[in-house]
């Protein structure tokens, strides 16, 4: 695996994370991951992690045993038809892209080879995603070495392609979603009197308790919430208020719209 030599294709907010991630996670020797954007300087800040950098597609996957495609889901058929002439046979690709099927970017490629869709949230960077991984025209060691890859920064679940949008939405966006709770709650907490670094500090240790009671009890959060509501009591008057003004509903509602967006997407 430390020799193992990787290109991503896009050095954005999930490019850069990844490779923050791989380095972070010491199974792939910097000098072996080749990260690419138009703009290098861009990505400049990942210069102290040692990864070497490229502005030509076609040189960072010529000798790559993995490519990722980490561009926006409008450029993923552009940079597959770029770099399809100079991806030596049984090379990975794995495509990052939401909404986008591996079979539009197997058709790509003039040799059949084995294509993973892989959805990653950016607590990646930290070896902490949530990652889905889909797999078409690849073998069990194919799916074992990727899901190894994606294993060390996280957990990673190998799942049925059809399932990859509801993933999507729930753990890749959904990191976007649990940001925005903290973020309410931590209003709440100035409007209560406290700095907000001070709210911040205490929403992020009471969120990341809540996510671990429930991760190693395996309890339903209901079961939790139980714990903590004393009949008649203060807890109670705050859960019955932000359900009378749509909380569950509105998370749900979102949740819908953005499945609808990520099914429809061209
Ligand atoms: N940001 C996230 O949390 C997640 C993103 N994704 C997927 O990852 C992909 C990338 O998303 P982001 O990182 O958010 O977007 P981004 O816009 O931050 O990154 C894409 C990068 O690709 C670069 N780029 C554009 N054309 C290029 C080319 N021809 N060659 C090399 N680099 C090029 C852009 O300059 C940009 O830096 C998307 O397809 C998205 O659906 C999937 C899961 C989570
Ligand atoms: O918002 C988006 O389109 C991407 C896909 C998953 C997370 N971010």
């Amino acid at each position: 695996m430390k020799n193992l030599k990787i290109a991503i294709i896009g050095g954005g907010n999930l490019g850069s994370a990844i490779a923050k991630g791989l380095i972070t996670a010491d199974r792939v020797s910097p000098s072996n991951i080749t990260i690419t954007r138009r703009n290098l300087s861009a990505i400049s800040h990942l210069s102290e992690f040692g990864v070497e950098f490229e502005s030509n597609n076609p040189k960072a996957v010529a000798g790559a045993q993995l490519v990722m495609l980490a561009v926006k889901p409008y450029l993923i058929d552009e940079v597959a038809q770029e770099i399809s002439p100079y991806v030596a046979p049984g090379t990975i690709v794995v495509s990052l892209a939401a909404g986008i099927t591996s079979a539009r970017v197997a058709a790509h490629f003039n040799q059949v080879l084995p294509v993973f869709c892989v959805m990653p949230n950016t607590a990646i960077a930290i070896g902490e995603s949530m990652t889905f991984v889909s797999s078409f025209q690849a073998t069990k060691e194919h799916e074992a070495l990727v899901m190894d890859l994606f294993n060390q920064m996280g957990t990673a679940l190998l799942i049925p392609e059809a399932q990859m949008a509801a993933a999507t939405v729930l753990a890749s966006c959904g990191i976007a979603y649990a940001m925005r709770y903290i973020r309410a709650s931590m209003e709440g907490g100035v409007q209560m009197g406290f700095t907000a670094a001070l709210s911040q500090q205490i929403v992020t240790q009471t969120v990341k308790g809540a996510a671990q009671l429930i991760a190693h009890s395996g309890n339903h959060p209901e079961a939790e919430i139980d714990r903590v509501t004393t009949p008649g009591g203060i807890t109670i008057e705050g859960l019955n208020e932000m359900e009378h003004k749509g909380f569950t509903s509105s998370v749900i509602k979102g949740l819908m719209a953005a499945f609808n967006k990520v099914k429809n997407a061209k």
